[in-house]
C-alpha cells in the first residue's frame, strides 16, 4: 500500500475531487472532517482551546463555534499558530489510526486530502505521490467569497493564511486545474485515479526482500555460530 497526499488551496476544489475518489471506491483521509472531530467537547483538544481562546469562542450547546474561532485565527498568525499546536497532533494521530484500518483492510492506496500538507510539511516525506488541486486565483476568490457568505477582505485573509496556490502547483507531482467546468476535473481525476492503480508499488518487494534477508542471516547463524 502507498499513501497519496491531496493538497490545494482553501476552496480550490479538494473535496469535491475527493468525493470523485469516494465514489470510486478509494480509501479516503479527509484532516478538515478530522479537526472538526477533535475539537468535540469530551476531546482533550477541546479543552485546551477554550482555556487558550476563551469561552467566548463556545455556541450556546457548548461547542466550538467554528465560525467565530475562524474569524480569529485567519486575522492573527500567532492564533493560527497556537491553534495548530494544539490541533495538529491530535489530527495527526487519528490519521495514523485511518492508514492502519485500511493497511488491513488491503487498499491499494490511500489518499489524504491535507490542507496544509506543504505548509507543516510534516506528513510530506510519508506520500509516495502530491497532488494540487489547483484553481487560478481569481476563480479561488470568487468560489471562496460564494460558498462561505464572506467579503472580498474575509476571503483575502483565509487564502493569505496559507501558501500561495501557485507555489504549491510547483511542489506537487500531479496537478489537477479545476479552473474551469466541473466535467474537465472529474476527468482528470479519473485519469490520475487509473494511474495510480497503475503505479508501482514496492512494498510488499522490499518486505520480502527484507524478510529473505533475515532468514539468510538467520540459516548463517545456525550454520556457522551453533
Ligand atoms: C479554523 C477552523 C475552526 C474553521 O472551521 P470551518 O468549519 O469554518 O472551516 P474548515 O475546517 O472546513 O476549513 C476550511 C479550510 O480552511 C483552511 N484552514 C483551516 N485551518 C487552517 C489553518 N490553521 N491555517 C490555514 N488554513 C486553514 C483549509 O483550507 C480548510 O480546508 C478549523 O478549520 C480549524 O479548527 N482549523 C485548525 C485545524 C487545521 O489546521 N485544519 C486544517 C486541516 S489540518
Ligand atoms: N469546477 C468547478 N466549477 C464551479 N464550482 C466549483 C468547481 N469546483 C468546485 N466548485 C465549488 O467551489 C467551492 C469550493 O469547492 P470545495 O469545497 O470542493 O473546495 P475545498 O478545496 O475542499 O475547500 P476548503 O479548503 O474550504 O475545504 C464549492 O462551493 C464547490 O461547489
Amino acid at each position: 500500500m502507498f499513501l497519496v497526499g491531496l493538497s490545494g488551496g482553501i476552496a480550490s476544489g479538494k473535496s469535491s475531487v475527493i468525493q470523485v475518489f469516494r465514489d470510486l471506491g478509494c480509501a479516503v483521509i479527509d484532516a478538515d472532517d478530522i479537526a472538526h472531530q477533535v475539537v468535540k467537547p469530551g476531546f482533550p483538544a477541546y479543552y485546551r482551546i477554550v482555556q487558550a481562546f476563551g469561552h467566548e469562542i463556545l455556541l450556546e450547546n457548548g461547542e466550538i463555534n467554528r465560525q467565530a474561532l475562524g474569524s480569529i485565527i485567519f486575522h492573527q498568525s500567532e492564533k493560527r499558530k497556537l491553534l495548530n499546536a494544539i490541533t495538529h497532533p491530535d489530527i495527526r494521530k487519528e490519521m495514523l489510526k485511518q492508514v492502519l484500518k485500511y493497511l488491513i483492510q488491503g487498499y491499494r492506496y490511500v489518499i489524504l486530502d491535507i490542507p496544509l500538507l506543504f505548509e507543516t510539511k510534516t506528513m510530506l516525506r510519508f506520500m509516495k505521490h502530491t497532488v494540487v488541486v489547483y484553481c487560478d486565483p481569481q476563480t479561488q476568490l470568487s468560489r471562496l467569497m460564494e460558498r462561505n457568505g464572506l467579503s472580498q477582505e474575509e476571503a483575502e485573509a483565509r487564502i493569505a493564511a496559507q501558501l500561495p496556490l501557485e507555489e504549491k502547483r510547483q511542489l506537487a507531482q500531479h496537478i489537477l486545474d479545476n479552473s474551469g467546468e466541473w466535467e474537465v476535473t472529474r476527468r482528470q481525476t479519473l485519469r490520475l485515479h487509473s494511474q495510480l492503480e497503475d503505479s508501482l508499488d514496492f512494498l510488499p518487494l522490499r518486505l520480502g526482500l527484507f524478510a529473505g534477508f533475515v532468514g539468510i542471516i538467520y540459516l548463517f547463524s545456525r550454520h556457522f555460530l551453533l
